[in-house]
């Protein structure tokens, strides 16, 4: 049975300390306290006024006084504390119709969401049927029906017909965050279903939630208020809507006591600003960009240069691809992308991974590592890591060697980082969901984390948007080197960054992988650059590896006329400058079947008869040196069959 860790869900805010910040943003300080006060005034009424509020027992029509400081109604009640009491039942209907429609429409617009499929069809139906219903009449139907059973029924006919705004809303913006990278990044990091719901989607679903609430709740106090002040509902009852009913049905404003309709009137418009300065206030939080949360630093410290160690060489491949074939399902048929290809990584070793764009390298990393999302699909092969076939691992299996016995950054990983919550919070998480819980270790961690990948420390407190790019993208390598992985798969992962920090970038990847004895699989079109920074080199064709060998035997000795053209596609690493010539002609389509050399159209060595007739297999003509091409492999055959007339 899969079993998934479940941290205990606690609300973003409450998490990140971020509810003091509540209290400091000045909007939301007004609207809470004016909550606040009015919920006070609510429970406390008996100790603040002496009088019952429905006893007609002092004279009517009587002005503000210090005993009576809202003066006495018609029927000699007094105002302040009809005021007082009537907070409790208004403020009843407000929060709790908000809280009732807020609770179903979230669980159903992220189930929706979440599930999608018939779930998703049958809660937007639902949702659809339930916003064509008319909310006012069904509560003048209901509380006519059920005058005299409190304010319940209101409540519930509000909270019933209030949830299905928020459900579509919530939904529609949950679809978008299920397909964010972070949310993507969460699940292949072994996070399970409720943790990225609410760990993840929840927090940044907060500002909506709390607009739901706040924007049902100011509904409820409306409608409440004007169907008393219609005389439907229970007008028996003390609240602010009955309150106007009863000063309007005695022609308060024609008696000169204005302040019976204003005490209420004024009470219930104060209510609604509040509700909606709460609301300001959570859409700050939900949203940093909007507040002033966190100070960003400036100035990026310079990393210190700690000796390096290179891992042990075993000998054994840490990770070893056999005969992989992957690709994609399309309605015109598969796309194979990644064609028998076979690739050993040793311990400690940066291979790097180069060819011309669509040639299948990303597929290729995606499809051993199992993070190949539909319409991706492996068609058959193994990829061993550490001697266990990642192909085969169960779902849970895999969940426990992600992130821990290898991670992954690629071109857009910066995405991966969930606008709304702490960096801090993000590279922790790796860490707890592979059991690391202690708060010291973790703290510990993360900082030498950021001095390793040269990022100040104190940018563990500052959200994603307060962050360069690059700075981004340093935290999310970071992240992948958070629990010592034996391999970081990293595709392209600064390619949209601009050359000096790619390079300052690309300095700290080869430092820490040395210091850590970490191999890597860096992937990139920039041949020159993987010369300089890689042990090894792979050159991917319509995907197919065509050659493989020392990085600086592919350097100075490419033997593939395809690796050739494309090592003078780009500029040399040093001498004159000079105009550089691209490949002429195109790959072959993936979607076909290439039963012979796949560069035999574009290559200036071609030999007709036999390169377009079959396919050349890969063979060693030297040490660690293999190359698919029919000019090598026979001039290896040639070598063999001298071989034996030599000795004898
Ligand atoms: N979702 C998909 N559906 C169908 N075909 C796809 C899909 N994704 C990629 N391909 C195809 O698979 C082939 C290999 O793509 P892949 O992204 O692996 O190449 P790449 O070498 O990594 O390219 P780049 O360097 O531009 O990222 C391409 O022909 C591409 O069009």
């Amino acid at each position: 049975m899969t079993t998934i860790r479940l941290r205990r869900p606690r609300m973003a805010w409450l998490r990140t300390g971020q509810l003091g910040f509540l209290t400091r943003s000045p909007r939301a300080t007004a609207g809470l306290v004016i909550i606040l006060v009015m919920l006070l005034m609510a429970i406390f009424a008996p100790l603040l006024t002496p009088y019952d509020p429905k006893a007609g027992i002092f004279d009517p029509w009587l002005r503000p006084s210090l005993t009576h400081p809202l003066g006495t109604t018609a029927l000699g009640e007094d105002i302040f504390s009809q005021l007082l009491y009537g907070a409790r039942l208004t403020l009843l209907i407000g929060l709790m119709s908000g809280a009732i429609a807020t609770a179903i429409g979230t669980t159903l617009g992220l189930a929706a969401a979440y599930f999608g499929g018939r779930v998703d069809e049958a809660i937007n139906t639902l949702a659809n049927v339930f916003l064509v219903l008319p909310g006012l009449p069904l509560l003048i139907v209901a509380s006519a029906f059920l005058r005299g059973a409190g304010v319940w029924p209101i409540i519930l006919v509000i909270s019933l017909t209030g949830w299905a705004w928020g459900t579509r809303v919530l939904r529609s913006q949950a679809l978008a965050l299920r397909n964010r990278d972070f949310v993507h990044a969460a699940v292949a990091s072994g996070e399970g279903p409720g943790r990225i719901i609410f760990r993840e989607m929840l927090p940044n679903l907060a500002g909506i939630i709390a607009a739901n609430f706040f924007s049902t709740a100011l509904y409820a106090v409306l409608s409440e208020a004007a169907l008393s002040f219609i005389g439907i509902g229970d007008v028996g009852q003390t609240t602010w809507g009955t309150m106007l009913f009863w000063a309007q049905g005695k022609q308060a404003l024609l008696n000169n006591a204005w302040w019976w309709v204003a005490a209420p009137g004024l009470s219930i418009a104060l209510l609604g600003t509040a509700f909606a300065l709460v609301n300001f206030g959570i859409d700050e939080i939900s949203n940093p960009r909007v507040g002033r949360a966190g100070k960003a630093t400036k100035v990026l410290r310079k990393k210190g240069t700690a000796p390096v160690a290179e891992a042990p060489q075993t000998g054994q491949p840490l990770l070893s691809i056999r005969h992989l074939n992957a690709g994609y399902l399309t309605p015109r048929g598969p796309v194979r992308a990644v064609r028998d290809v076979s690739l050993d990584v040793k311990p400690g070793e940066f291979l790097g991974l180069a060819g011309e764009s669509g040639c299948g390298k990303s597929t290729l990393a995606f499809a051993a590592t199992r993070l190949l999302d539909a319409p991706g699909v492996v068609f058959s092969g193994e990829a061993r890591l550490d001697g266990k076939d990642l192909l085969a691992m169960s779902p849970e299996e895999l969940r426990r060697v992600r992130w821990k016995d290898y991670s992954l950054v690629f071109q857009a990983s910066m995405n991966i980082l969930n606008p709304v919550i702490k960096i801090r919070e993000q590279v922790y998480d790796a860490m707890q969901a592979h059991g690391v819980q202690d708060k010291k270790k973790l703290d510990a961690r993360a900082r030498e984390l950021f001095r390793l990948v040269g990022i100040r420390e104190s940018y563990l407190d500052a959200f994603p948007h307060q962050l360069s790019g690059g700075m981004k993208q340093r935290v999310v390598i970071a992240i992948a080197l958070a629990l010592e992985p034996k391999l970081v798969v990293m595709d392209e992962p600064t390619t949209a960054l601009d050359v000096v920090v790619q390079r300052q970038i690309l300095q700290e990847i080869d430092e820490v992988r040395r210091r850590l004895g970490i191999s890597v699989i860096f992937i990139t079109h920039d041949l020159s650059l993987l010369v300089e920074m890689s042990d090894r080199i792979a050159i991917m064709y319509a995907g197919e590896v065509v050659e493989e060998a020392p990085a600086d035997e592919i350097y100075r000795n490419p033997k593939h006329p395809y690796t050739r053209r494309l090592m003078s596609a780009f500029p040399p690493l040093s001498g004159e400058r000079e105009r550089r010539e691209g490949i002429p002609g195109r790959p072959p389509s993936l979607a076909q079947d290439i039963p012979y050399c796949p560069f035999y159209e574009r290559c200036p060595s071609r030999m007709p008869g036999l390169c377009d007739m079959k396919k050349p297999a890969s063979v060693e003509v030297e040490g660690g040196h293999r190359v698919a091409c029919f000019l090598h492999s026979m001039a290896v055959k040639e070598e063999e069959s001298r071989a034996p007339l030599a000795s004898d």
